[in-house]
């Protein structure tokens, strides 16, 4: 995949002022006229723009200008810009992009061009000390089934110049002490395990390194969640891969550290350089990371009780992070959560949208349905999206445990049937189908009919309507009510006094917000669906759904042997 082809390796006649103190032969590397480059960086140094013969590794990065190192030596690092006492993100993040689109070298504008290089050139060399202390090859992995996908992973794993870069420079400002293996190769991410040995010699602290890829392909399904998330746009150059995956990051370290302050079991994020974030390990005091929940083995007598009380905390954490955190995961699934002692942990939170994002609801049933679908294999008799879904928005209730899960037994004390029969267990299947394929407003402005829905709230059969929990009754006064004072902009009153009163200050969201961007929102997250299916016709979609559960169900085995089956299965996994 790379080249070793050299291009522009001829030796230099000597340093002019825009080269660099050290010169450049294809057999042999780098010559150094002052201090040695070592072995570490020189198989891909290249400080100099008109050396293209970098090898461009890993990552999938594919840029021309891979090899182009400003931002990496950006000053940013070191002014705290992401720490949580650094006041407005959004000014500093307005400010780093300022900085990176800057043609000039952002080292006083007074030197000479020859000291910009000098002083990547010593940055470089001092980084050069800490090259031992990525080693990659020391890998560990949960179980030993996994050795291949380690071996793979190990000879998959080769880093690209920045990214080593920045691993170094992490090192060298005692975020981590040193990197090892990959916990995790992906098509978007790779995930490290490191360790920081603490200099007051305290117990070693372990640590994961997420390193976001910058390939193109990579990222293609990102749009949906970048479209409609109006202060994203003046930041997303879909154009520029690697400003892409540093918005990505950002996204992610924002997002975690929202969920974080608001006490929900996740990784905690620690420090972000472009496209590298570091987090702390979800895994035990050797740096063995916890299972995904896909992985996870409950062990004990009681595991089909386990499996069930799993599903309430996540039902309750899902709560949480809408109505605490104000977002949607909007990528939960069974592979995005880790387990641990009976403990679930979100992760992977990079494309986690606002709740008022146009298609946060959609995500948000999307969500429901991985979740559910996922327990249910796992013999947890659930309870119906549309149940969980209301359940979730809904701006009554509680947001903390006990009282979560309490909530969420109550549920299903007031359900009208249980799963125990056939009839039952097909009845939630429709409900499901048919929940699934609604249309769901997000805010009142997207509304199809609102006074044929406000004649219905008057008539008290306003819990026919599928957004009816988003008409809190502060919101919703259906006839008054204009368009355009809907609930979003309630909700976002609620995300400004919230954010307020966190200790982080900001949002997730990645520009300044602008209110006079909220229409801009809804122009490409256009409602999709069943907006324009009359009474009668969702009728007959009902009845069409229902007819072919019906015929679906003729060969289906009967609840009993199913649920006899299922728990031998997970008693196998003892
Ligand atoms: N903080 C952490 N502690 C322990 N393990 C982690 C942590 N973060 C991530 N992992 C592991 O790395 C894997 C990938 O992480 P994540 O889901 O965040 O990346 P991703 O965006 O899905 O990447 P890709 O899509 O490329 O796989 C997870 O499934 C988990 O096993
Ligand atoms: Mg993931």
């Amino acid at each position: 995949m790379a080249s070793s082809e050299p291009t522009g390796g001829a030796p230099l006649d000597a340093a002019g002022p825009h080269q660099p103190p050290y010169i450049y032969d294809a057999s042999q590397g780098y010559q150094a006229t002052t201090e040695a480059v070592p072995a570490e960086l020189r198989s891909t140094t290249n400080s100099t723009p008109q050396h293209s013969n970098t090898e461009i590794l890993d990552n999938g990065a594919s840029n021309n200008d891979e090899d182009d190192l400003d931002d990496v030596f950006d000053s940013d690092f070191d002014d705290n810009d992401w720490d949580p006492e650094a006041g407005d993100l959004t000014k500093s993040y307005n400010r780093q992009r300022q900085l990176n689109s800057s043609v000039a070298p952002r080292i006083n504008a007074q030197k000479p061009t020859a000291n910009t290089f000098n002083s990547v050139d010593d940055q470089m060399s001092t980084l050069s000390k800490h090259a031992a202390k990525i080693r990659l090859d020391d890998v560990k992995q949960g179980s030993s089934k996994d050795k291949d996908k380690a071996d793979r992973a190990t000879s998959e794993l080769v880093l690209d110049q920045r990214t080593r870069m920045i691993l170094l420079q992490m090192i060298n400002r005692g975020v981590v002490s040193e990197i090892h293996g990959a916990i995790s190769t992906g098509k978007e991410a790779n995930v490290y395990g490191a360790v920081l040995h603490p200099e007051d010699g305290g117990a070693s602290i372990q640590r994961a390194v997420k390193v976001y890829k910058t390939a193109i392909l990579v990222f293609k399904d990102r749009e949906r969640y970048i479209t409609g998330e109006h202060r994203f746009k003046a930041g997303a150059d879909k154009g520029n891969n690697r400003k892409m995956v540093k918005l990505w990051a950002e996204k992610e370290f924002r997002n975690l550290r929202r969920l974080h302050a608001a006490g929900i079991a996740c990784p905690e994020p620690i420090k972000l350089k472009l496209h590298v974030l570091v987090m702390e390990l979800l895994g035990d005091k050797r740096g063995w990371a916890f299972p995904r929940l896909r992985d996870a083995r409950l062990e004990g007598e009681d595991v089909e009780e386990q499996w069930r009380n799993l599903y309430i905390q996540l039902l309750g954490i899902m709560r949480r992070i809408y109505q605490v955190c104000k977002l949607v995961h909007a990528d939960l699934s069974e592979y995005n959560i880790l387990y641990n002692d009976k403990k679930l942990y979100i992760i992977d939170v990079s494309q986690s949208v606002e709740h008022e994002h146009p298609r946060a609801l959609e995500f948000m049933r999307m969500d429901i349905k991985n979740v559910g679908d996922y327990f249910r294999r796992q013999g947890v008799d659930i309870l119906p999206d549309r149940t969980v879904f209301d359940f979730i928005i809904s701006p009554e209730g509680p947001v903390e445990e006990p009282a979560l899960a309490k909530a969420v037994e109550h549920l299903y004390e007031v359900r009208p049937v249980g799963a125990e029969t056939d009839e039952a267990v097909a009845e939630l299947e429709v409900d499901n189908e048919v929940f699934r394929n609604q249309y769901i407003p997000q805010t009142l402005d997207q509304v199809y009919d609102m006074e044929k829905d406000a004649q219905k709230l008057d008539r008290g059969q306003g819990s026919d309507l599928v957004y009816r929990n988003l008409l809190a009754d502060k919101v919703v006064q259906p006839k008054e009510q204009k368009p355009e004072a809907g609930a979003d902009e309630v909700a976002e009153e609620e995300v400004e006094e919230d954010d307020s009163n966190s200790s982080s200050g900001d949002g997730a969201s990645l520009d300044s917000g602008d209110s006079e961007d909220d229409e801009s929102r809804f122009e490409k997250g256009t409602p999709r669906g069943k907006k324009h299916e009359d009474k009668d016709e969702k009728k007959n979609h009902k009845l069409a759904v229902k007819e072919a559960k019906r015929e679906k169900r003729k060969d289906k085995i009967p609840k009993a042997v199913k649920k006899r089956l299922v728990s031998t299965t997970s008693r196998k996994h003892k």
